[in-house]
């Protein structure tokens, strides 16, 4: 006899950079006002979620050892959160496999938040509109709405409040991933803590990169980018100066710190230049492994379709 079982919802999530992170003063609710620009990148998590017993969640991937399987992991919470707003038991199987580094300022988490708001929407048949699930998204954490919209967009407020922007050309970028993280509070804490010791420089508004995104010419767009996070990383990370130098030396057209860090991101001139960089770069021992990727790509995205399975 045949049974009937249910297939897993699998979503892809992209990573993202700040092509132009301005960071102001902080906030009475603790977090910063932001002025960034974020590009999606073709690093990827893929999240699959399936019915259970009870609500469990597995991660593999390279970094899978460092990342929480209990309700201290984002999916958790997205899940969480979906099955009390509509009124049912968080009841699914969440298995992550991680593409995206662990705490390496690229929205790894945010990622895998995002997929599964994704992922339990399609699987419940909740139909959420797209309003509904970045609401329930700007509640998880502040870059979780642009892990749902992907693209390239720019976003206010703690970096919830996006507005797309068009950017019609792919860019080619190689990422060097460092071998530890970096904790994302820390890192704005460290902030404050050199701004309350001296001027470090704050980037201004991001009229010429958008400009220059319109453009999708990636000499121009290079020079213009910035974090004002980057001091601050490399200020608890110094050997990350290394890892930007190399970068360059090699041949890409600009390094910048990914958000918060510590993984370092170079636009290069098109995809050759790229393998080209990444080669070097690896081989210049100043980053634990190196990946080559493109954005903008879309948002959190279900690959594969819903319906269900006989066995
Ligand atoms: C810095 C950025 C840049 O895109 O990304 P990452 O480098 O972490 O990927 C983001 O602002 C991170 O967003 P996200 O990682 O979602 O942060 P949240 O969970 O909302 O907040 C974690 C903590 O970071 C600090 N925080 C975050 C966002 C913000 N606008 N101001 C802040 O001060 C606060 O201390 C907050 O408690
Ligand atoms: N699904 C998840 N993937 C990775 N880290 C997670 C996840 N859920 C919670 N975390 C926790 O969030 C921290 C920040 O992770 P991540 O989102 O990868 O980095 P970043 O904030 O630098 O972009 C990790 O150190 C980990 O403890």
């Amino acid at each position: 006899m045949l049974s009937v079982v249910p297939r897993p919802v699998v979503v892809r999530a992209p990573s993202k950079v700040n092509l132009h992170l301005a960071v102001g003063d902080l906030r009475d609710d603790g977090y910063h006002e932001l002025n960034t620009v974020f590009q999606a990148l073709s690093l990827s998590d893929t999240v699959s979620v399936v019915p259970a017993e009870t609500l469990s969640v597995t991660v593999r991937g390279e970094d899978a050892r460092v990342v929480p399987t209990d309700s201290s992991n984002l999916v958790w919470q997205a899940a969480e959160l979906l099955a009390a707003e509509s009124g049912r038991r968080p009841d699914v199987e969440i298995a992550i496999d991680k593409g995206i580094p662990v705490a390496g300022g690229m929205a790894g988490g945010s990622a895998d938040a995002a997929a599964t708001l994704v992922g339990l929407n399609a699987l419940w048949q909740l139909d959420l509109s797209r309003e509904e699930l970045d609401g329930f998204a700007a509640k998880l954490g502040s870059d979780v709405p642009f892990s749902l919209h992907g693209g390239t967009a720019v976003g206010t407020g703690r970096g919830e409040r996006l507005l797309p922007v068009l950017s019609r050309s792919t860019f080619h970028w190689v990422l060097a991933l460092a071998k530890g993280g970096l904790s994302t509070p820390t890192v704005f804490r460290e902030l404050d803590r050199l701004r309350a010791d001296g001027n470090p420089p704050r980037l201004g508004g991001p009229e010429d990169l958008m400009h220059a995104l319109t453009t999708g010419d990636a000499a121009t767009l290079a020079p213009l980018l910035g974090n004002d996070l980057q001091s601050a990383a490399l200020s608890l990370n110094p050997g990350l100066r290394r890892t930007l130098r190399a970068g360059v030396a090699a041949g890409a057209l600009a390094g910048i710190v990914s958000g918060s860090g510590p993984t370092c991101a170079f636009l290069c001139a098109e995809a050759d230049a790229a393998v080209r960089v990444s080669a070097e770069l690896a081989g210049a021992g100043v980053c634990r492994t190196v990946r080559v990727a493109s954005g903008p790509v879309p948002g959190a995205r279900i690959i594969n379709d819903a319906a269900e399975g006989s066995h």
